[in-house]
């Protein structure tokens, strides 16, 4: 019997093409949550790694990125020959996985890591400092309108030691994000790398405090 309606729920799937270091890279994104799709900030990291590849070389470096949504930057990082982890809440890594392996299978020295780190929850216990070390820490777009900057700016300490170089690149939106900003600058030694009036998106260099 042929079925005159029937309801459906279904999330469209889009590709989306980007070209960094000479790589393609496509990245599936849906309108399903806000780390489904790529930001801004994403994409001006990935310009500012391939621009200054020399200056910021990440060949056989341990990289994580925090709230990696769709994967690019962690991608990028992954093809410029680093050791990647790429985290996030747990109903992103699915499809962060997916892009993470369509992009870097047979492509890279490292296989890329996905894992949930949700931004100041039990990081002593799932990331003691005394066995996660990185070179650097990548995060784009992760300041917005939510409630958890004070945990993202914790979390950003908790990885960000001696040795360590993050690497920050936002979209400023809201008087929130500015407030964050100046948080950020109390915590770390800060150079603004790179500012695109037009996107109104900057990125940020930090090292710890002595
Ligand atoms: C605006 S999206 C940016 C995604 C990606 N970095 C980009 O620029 O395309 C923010 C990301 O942060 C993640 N996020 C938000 N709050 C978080 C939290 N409390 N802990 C971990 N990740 C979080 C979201 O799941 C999302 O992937």
């Amino acid at each position: 019997m042929q079925k005159s309606w029937e309801s459906s729920i279904f999330y469209s799937l889009i590709v989306e093409r980007f070209c960094f270091g000479g790589h393609d890279i496509s990245i599936r994104e849906s309108f399903d949550s806000y780390g489904a799709l790529v930001w801004p900030g994403a994409v001006a990291l990935c310009s500012y790694l391939e621009a200054n590849h020399k200056h910021v070389s990440l060949l056989d470096k341990a990289v994580l990125e925090l709230g990696a949504g769709t994967g690019l930057v962690s991608i990028v990082a992954c093809l410029m020959g680093a050791w990647v982890t790429a985290t996030d809440m747990p109903g992103i890594l699915d499809n962060l996985n997916f892009n993470l392996s369509r992009n870097t299978q047979g492509r890279c020295r490292y296989t890329p890591q996905v894992a949930q780190l949700i931004w100041g929850e039990v990081l002593d216990n799932t990331f003691p400092s005394s066995i996660y070390n990185y070179d650097y820490i990548l995060c784009a777009d992760v300041v917005y309108y939510h409630h958890c900057l004070d945990d993202l700016l914790f979390t950003m300490k908790h990885f960000c030691k001696r040795g360590t170089t993050l690497l920050w690149a936002n979209k400023i939106r809201f008087p929130s994000d500015l407030n964050f900003i100046e948080n950020f600058k109390k915590a770390f030694n800060t150079t603004l790398l790179v500012e695109l009036p037009d996107e109104m998106v900057q990125i940020y260099q930090a090292t710890a405090k002595e």
